[in-house]
């Protein structure tokens, strides 16, 4: 109380600065205010449950499997579709699944209609697994989303396929294309907030012809982030990979929730020996 006295004596009596008091909440936020070492570790703080959704009971897309913080006390979560890459299945990527869901997010790791589906296929399913999600009464989950804060990403040509769902669906609130793959290079028609992650070494998405033109042909007025992980060859996000999961991480808290209090891990642009090249849109807005 002697310190709001103290501040209203300094400013003149008008309440400008009052030590100790805290920003209000944004209404999305979910969970302790991030620290480096929370959106490092191999799990964040929710509890997750995970179940598996058959090809068979679903049309659209091939079926998957969903992680979910199994926590109800906090409201709604926002939910993000996983597409892998041609002739892979979500099985590659799975590390993701409980990695993202238990910083608060309910994950849809989907596996495709066939192996060899193309990126404007792949974009399509990842819409189709967020539909199943929010609107079928077969959505386990359905109570525990916010049908107004979806994603989108995927690897490779599951990445190509996240540029297109994005471009389709604009009211998607996040995009993350990693070591991303499509023959279509000009993307300015993405208004969602796309962070793209490429591999400095990747012989099968080049980022010269993939991920950098990629980047650039979406509107600076769009969000957007480029990062490219030093070495990394085009199946860096088949294994866990830390840096890959915390900008991630800090995307999808700060684009799907609304949460500024991951921005301190965004801009300034990040630099460390493990990302070789880091593009931004900083200060975010
Ligand atoms: C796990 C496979 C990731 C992926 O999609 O890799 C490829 C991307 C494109 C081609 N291709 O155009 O032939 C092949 C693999």
């Amino acid at each position: 109380m002697a310190k709001v006295f103290l501040a209203l004596a300094l400013t003149g009596g008008s309440v400008a600065y009052a030590p100790g008091a805290h920003a209000a909440a944004g209404p999305y936020e979910r969970g302790p205010a991030p620290t480096e070492s929370s959106i490092e570790a191999a799990r964040g703080p929710f509890a997750t449950a995970q179940t598996s959704v058959s090809s068979l009971s679903v049309s659209g897309f091939g079926g998957g499997t969903i992680y979910y913080p199994t926590d109800t006390s906090q409201g709604t979560f926002g939910a993000i579709a996983i597409s892998p890459g041609y002739t892979a299945t979500w099985s590659t990527l799975s590390w993701l699944g409980p990695r993202l869901a238990s910083q608060g997010f309910v994950v849809f790791g989907i596996n495709t209609n066939t192996l060899y589906d193309q990126p404007d296929s792949r974009g399509r399913q990842l819409l189709a697994a967020l539909d199943y999600l929010v609107r079928s009464s077969s959505s386990t989950v359905r109570s525990r989303i916010d049908s107004t804060r979806l994603a989108v990403a995927g690897h490779s040509m599951g990445g190509g396929g996240t540029l297109e769902a994005a471009n389709a669906r604009p009211s998607l609130q996040a995009a993350i294309p990693i070591a991303p793959w499509n023959l279509t290079k000009i993307w300015s028609g993405v208004r969602v907030p796309t962070m793209i992650i490429g591999g400095q070494a990747d012989a099968i998405a080049p980022v010269a012809t993939h991920s950098q033109p990629f980047y650039t042909s979406i509107p600076s007025s769009t969000e957007k982030a480029y990062m490219e992980l030093t070495a990394a060859s085009h199946f860096f996000p088949q294994t866990s990979n830390t840096t890959m999961a915390k900008y991630m991480i800090s995307w999808m808290k700060r684009f799907i929730d609304d949460d500024t209090r991951y921005d301190q891990f965004l801009c300034p642009a990040p630099r460390s020996i493990a990302i070789s090249e880091y593009r931004d849109t900083c200060p975010l807005t």
